[in-house]
């Protein structure tokens, strides 16, 4: 039995190194030539995961047919890249969703995109409160595994548990991806708040706000509530709506500092994946009838529609309403 990792971002990277731990081989796709060779000749991976040696057992490819003789294949490519590079992976195999997003044209979660993209292979999702660096480094995690096929799920949880993470089951998969494609669009705004200096009231309450449009979205769209209240829901949104080491907080600090969307998403290697969720986010919400006033104003700064104090404005000044 072998485990693959499609992408070996920081994630894709962090989750190998976890399956790594007790010695099972595992094997890595990477889509950077010089990731393959930083992973199989030096134990590294200094663009995504630098400081952390990588386990021996951990080989890397460029070569997605080298993945057939895997049982299990985590799926960790950006959101807007998993359709293209999982119509290349093996046909047949349980695929494990470990990416955050929705795609942008069809506004599908990441197990539609994959029913579409690989028909034959049985589907779960992996998503919760899970920096990579600090799952790297051993410690401790939890986090939801969403699976329809409770079997399935529980073979999968007892696959990759280990003793300092932790993965509780659920069969809620569309609930566990709104969580975290949402949060992502709502650390963005915390961001903001904390670059331009709004204090920690206005943090608090944009992650409660932003919670009840999680929520709002989330119903319409079939999740449950408890899902949304879990790890891969609001346990997800405190962390990232919390630290500069989330990137799509990292972002929204940046906008919030005055700084332009376009020159701030230009700059960088590594994806924040709330930047492309939100304008699909808007339209889903607003076809949906489903209000969503934080997102739309992460989307208004983000196309550069309104300024910082014209987005603030507005928010402060919506109508007063039962909580
Ligand atoms: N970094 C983290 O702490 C966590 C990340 N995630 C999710 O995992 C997913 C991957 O994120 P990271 O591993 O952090 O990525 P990253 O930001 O560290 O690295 C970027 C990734 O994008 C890939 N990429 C760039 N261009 C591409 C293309 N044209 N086609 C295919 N792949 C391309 C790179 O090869 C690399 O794997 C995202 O959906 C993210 O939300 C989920 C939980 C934790
Ligand atoms: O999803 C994450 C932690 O759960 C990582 O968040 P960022 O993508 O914002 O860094």
């Amino acid at each position: 039995m072998k485990a693959g990792v499609i992408g070996a971002g920081a994630w894709g990277t962090a989750l190998a190194q976890l399956l790594a731990g007790d010695g099972q081989d595992v094997l890595l796709w990477a889509l950077e030539p010089e990731v393959v060779d930083a992973i199989n000749e030096a134990q590294q991976n200094p663009l995504y995961l630098p400081g952390i040696p990588l386990s021996p057992a951990i080989r890397a490819t460029g070569f997605m047919a080298d993945l057939a003789a895997c049982d299990l294949l985590l799926v960790v490519s950006p959101a807007q890249h998993l359709r293209k590079v999982l119509a290349q992976a093996p046909a047949g195999v349980p695929l494990l969703l470990c990416s955050k997003g929705i795609e942008a044209g069809t506004g599908l979660l990441m197990s539609e995109v994959a029913q579409e993209a690989q028909p034959a292979s049985p589907i779960a999702v992996l998503s919760g409160p899970t920096f990579a660096h600090e799952v790297a480094r051993g410690l401790p995690t939890a986090i939801t595994l969403a699976c329809e096929d409770k079997a399935l799920g529980q073979r999968l949880a007892a696959r990759i548990a280990r003793p300092s993470f932790r993965p509780y089951l659920s069969d809620d998969v569309i609930g566990a991806e709104i969580g975290g494609a949402v949060k992502n669009v709502l650390a963005i705004a915390c961001g903001v708040a904390e670059g331009a200096g709004l204090g920690l009231n206005a943090r608090a309450a944009l992650i409660s706000r932003g919670f009840a449009e999680m929520t709002r979205f989330g119903l319409a769209r079939g999740a449950r509530a408890e899902t949304l209240g879990g790890l891969s829901g609001l346990g997800d949104l405190v962390l990232t709506c919390s630290s500069t080491n989330s990137r799509n907080f990292s972002l929204g600090k940046g906008l919030g500092e005055g700084g332009s969307a376009a020159e701030l998403l230009s700059n960088r290697r590594t994806v924040a994946e709330g930047a492309h969720t939100a304008p699909v986010l808007r339209d889903a919400a607003r076809a949906a009838g489903v209000e969503m006033p934080v997102a739309e104003a992460v989307c208004a700064l983000l196309t550069e529609a309104a300024s910082l104090g014209q987005v603030i404005d507005a928010l402060l000044a919506r109508p007063l309403r039962p909580e």
